[in-house]
């Protein structure tokens, strides 16, 4: 038996066709949208990336201010640029695209931005929120990628409560936030995290309803070391001979009950859930 595919592109689509309405909206009631960006140095992947955003944006009516910097910026430089955009009123989302170069402290960098305005929802105030708040709707920006699972497997009608999630990796961007909304109490699952550290793990992939992959790792999940029926979202990006690789094997396809592709699963998602964070704020602006 083939597994169902959780089809990220057409959802990602279909997300974008509703935040367009929402921007359209609130253009007519006088409030602008506007997404923007900070890229420092000149990784192909990154800008590419950075790219895509700004497509986004314009496929649903936001406004994009793309800043682009040399790789030798400084670590003021970026911080005066950070506060240039945490003070242009255009701007109501912005993100600095990650990896930053070396020389640089991503964490004295995301610390800068106006909590507010971090579409990111990587702000250290923004995840504190995320972990303080089990119970209430959430009203912060939440981590693009996480929120591109949870949403990916809502959309498909797959309800995760009681169900048991292993996540691999344990990255401030992916694992260690998606593990918070996932016990959350709308979603009720439990979960395991997996890292380097974890020395059971086929134990762990065996057991699991719902797999997680977000390690980085190409295939480091196999077809025969999954349940039967388990559901898979394969996150992990690696490049092998130039080709965008996941951390899932694909005959794990054969396996399970539902799995996202990589490419076209869950990378889509996380364009869509930027787009969706940077709206949410201009409507909490507009209130
Ligand atoms: N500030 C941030 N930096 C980074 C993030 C992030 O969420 N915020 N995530 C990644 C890169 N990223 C977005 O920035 C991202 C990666 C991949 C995709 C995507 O749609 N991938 C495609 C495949 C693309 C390819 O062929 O290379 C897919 O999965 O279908 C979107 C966004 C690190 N940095």
């Amino acid at each position: 038996m083939s597994a169902r595919i959780l089809d990220g592109k057409a959802t990602a689509a279909t997300i974008k066709q509703e935040l367009a309405e929402r921007v359209a909206k609130l253009k007519a009631e006088g409030h602008s949208t506007g997404l923007g960006t900070i890229l420092v140095g000149n990784d192909p992947g990154s800008a590419w990336y950075v790219g895509g955003k700004h497509k986004d944006c314009a496929e649903v009516g936001i406004e994009s201010i793309r800043v682009d910097l040399p790789e030798e910026t400084t670590q003021d430089e970026l911080l005066a640029k950070v506060k240039e955009l945490n003070e242009n009123p255009a701007c109501t989302g912005y993100i600095v695209q990650l990896p930053l170069p070396k020389h640089i402290d991503q964490d004295v960098i995301l610390e800068a931005m106006d909590p507010a305005k971090d579409a990111d929802g990587l702000h250290p105030m923004n995840l504190g929120r995320l972990v303080a708040n089990v119970n209430r709707p959430m009203n912060s920006p939440l981590p693009c990628t996480p929120l591109g699972c949870v949403d990916l497997l809502a959309r498909h009608d797959i309800d995760l409560n009681g169900k048991h999630v292993l996540v691999l990796g344990r990255g401030v961007t992916i694992g260690r936030p998606v593990g918070l909304l996932l016990t959350r109490r709308n979603v009720n699952a439990t979960v395991t995290l997996a890292h380097t550290g974890t020395t059971n793990l086929p134990e762990l992939l065996a057991q699991a309803d719902v797999i997680i992959a977000a390690a980085g790792v190409p295939h480091i999940v196999k077809a025969d070391a999954i349940k039967p029926g388990a559901i898979v979202l394969d996150v992990g990006v690696s490049r092998v001979d130039g080709k965008v690789t996941g951390d899932v094997d694909p005959a794990a396809a054969e396996v399970a009950s539902w799995i996202s592709p990589n490419p076209g699963g869950v990378g889509p998602m996380t364009r869509a859930m930027l787009l969706n964070n940077v709206v949410e704020a201009a409507e909490r602006n507009a209130r």
